[in-house]
């Protein structure tokens, strides 16, 4: 199981670029990586988002189905916000760390699993 996080705060959603590996970097996703044996899913969602952007979340609902990758693993994606609203999300493992409104949701060059969730984050940032 890959989980990812929608962090949004104020009507934006936080996005990360990768940096690597060479074919995908340059592409968009949300913050969030593998569920290690023994986590639940929030906690590894809670210990990616420590790893990659220095902050600390509060993970809320499931946004959009399950989106199938390669090799049996899905991408689960759940709502979340900044546990400090004031808090300073770093790039400590990308390439660069956004906030995006839902306008320009649509322009980012996502990774392409996570083209299915669109309306799923349209939904969320619209709402
Ligand atoms: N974090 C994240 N991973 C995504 C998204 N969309 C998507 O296809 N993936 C894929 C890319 C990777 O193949 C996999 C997550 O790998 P990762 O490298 O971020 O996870 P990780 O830190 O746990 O690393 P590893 O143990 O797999 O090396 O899921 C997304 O929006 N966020």
């Amino acid at each position: 199981m890959i989980v990812g996080a929608a962090i949004v705060r104020g009507g934006s959603l936080l996005v990360q670029q990768r940096a690597y590996p060479p074919e995908v970097a340059g592409r968009w996703e949300l913050p969030g990586g593998r569920v290690e044996p023994g986590e639940t899913e929030p906690e590894a969602l809670r210990r990616e988002c420590v790893e990659e952007l220095g902050v600390e979340i509060t993970v809320g609902t499931r946004v959009g189905a399950d989106v199938p990758l390669r090799s049996n693993l899905v991408l689960r994606v759940y709502s979340a916000e900044l546990t400090d609203p004031d808090a300073r999300p770093k790039a400590l493992e990308h390439k660069g760390v956004r906030w995006i409104d839902a306008t320009a949701l649509d322009d980012l060059r996502w990774l392409p699993a996570d083209l299915e969730l669109l309306p799923a984050l349209h939904e969320l940032l619209e709402a």
